[in-house]
């Protein structure tokens, strides 16, 4: 765990740079960053951004540095022109790290004399005058020997790497969903049904113990393809209206693979639809098509319910996939999904 330190931090003064402090630390792979001065909107700004753009960074601000820094068990490293230069001692702080933590303290103004003796190590990055920003990405670089760019991040918001123009991928919430679907012009049938899919696979995915934002916005937004096509193409339809507004690529493959219980490649040829995987892989696009099939107009039914209308259909095949997803995850919730179905009922009267 690498800990960074940030003393000297005045509110009014450093606010921007306090927060680069952060965000460098955050993007270059640190897991957190103590400030010594209480400062409320420095700590809610990175918050933000690690619950948009993902990763468990953490930041305290108020605490008293020359105690964390002296107590902290592990390897202590000043920033500082004063220092050795980082490539004479990276290799000897790596060998003393060895699976220990790692504290770095970068200052604000002029940092006290404390720090120096306290660190295990002064390091500088090349002995001239510049900024902590600088010192603690460089630093953090050298250390990892650049492997923290390679860092993937799962957040709300994902950067989809471009040679030309900006692209963000995002996961939308609740009143997002909404305004996509009305924006779709999706009627009150569409409405009613994909607000009882969403009851019974937020229940479902509790149990399961599945990403709840990826469930509530792939639930909501299952039948937005509807409002192109009722036929089997909807769910295509609406994988291709998320795409185009740039909504994550997980929650558009839960609508692309929401019918059934999945359709094999020979039957998608068959059905005419485009040559894409319509078979569910993730927890999350299993429990949304399963929610869907117990899901009849807006009203929760049995898995008996549902395979019978798919026999009656002559839709025998896809009936026994029905039966076996269900099982599954049954077993993952450790719970019928019907006696779960009947809970949702309950809360909904
Ligand atoms: C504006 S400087 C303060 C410099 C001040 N003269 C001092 O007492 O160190 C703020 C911070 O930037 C970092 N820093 C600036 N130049 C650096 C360098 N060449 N190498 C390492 N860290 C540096 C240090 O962490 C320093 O505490």
């Amino acid at each position: 765990m690498i800990t960074v330190i940030r003393i000297g931090h005045r509110p009014f003064r450093d606010k921007r740079i306090t927060t680069h402090v952060a965000l460098v630390s955050r993007a270059f792979g640190a897991d957190r960053i103590l400030v010594d001065e209480k400062d409320e909107t420095l700590e809610s700004t990175v918050n933000r951004v690690t619950e948009n753009f993902g990763g468990n960074f953490s930041i305290k601000t108020g605490i008293n540095w020359k105690k964390e820094f002296k107590d902290f068990n592990g390897v202590k490293v000043n920033l500082s022109m004063y220092g050795i230069n980082v490539d004479d001692r990276i290799g000897a702080i790596r060998e003393s790290v060895k699976g220990k933590d790692v504290i770095i303290l970068v200052g604000a103004e002029k940092v006290p004399i404390d720090a120096y003796n306290i660190a295990d190590y002064n390091i500088a990055i090349a002995n001239q005058p510049h900024s902590e920003v600088s010192a603690l990405a460089i630093f953090l670089d050298r250390f990892y020997e650049g492997k923290e760019l390679e860092k993937k991040y799962e957040g709300k918001m994902n950067v989809i790497p471009m040679d030309n123009g900006k692209m963000v991928k995002f996961i939308p919430d609740e009143q997002q969903c909404m305004k996509l679907l009305y924006g779709e012009k999706a009627d009150e049938r569409i409405i009613e049904h994909v607000t009882t899919v969403y009851k019974l696979a937020m229940a479902i995915g509790k149990y399961a113990g599945a990403n709840m934002e990826l469930i509530r916005a792939g639930a909501l937004l299952h039948d937005i393809g509807r409002t192109k096509t009722n036929g089997i193409g909807h769910a295509v339809a609406g994988a291709d209206i998320l795409r185009e507004k740039n909504i994550d690529e997980a929650i558009v493959r839960i609508v692309e693979k929401h019918t059934g219980a999945g359709i094999l490649p020979d039957e998608a040829k068959k059905l005419g639809l485009p040559d894409r995987n319509y078979i569910q892989e993730t927890l999350e696009e299993k429990i949304v098509a399963q929610a869907d099939n117990l899901v009849s107009g807006k009203k929760i039914v049995t898995l008996s319910d549902t395979v019978n209308s798919y026999h009656l259909k002559g839709l025998d095949e896809p009936a026994e996939r029905i039966k076996k997803l269900h099982m599954e995850l049954s077993s993952i919730c450790g719970k019928d999904l019907d006696i779960i179905g009947k809970e949702v009922i309950m809360e909904m009267n």
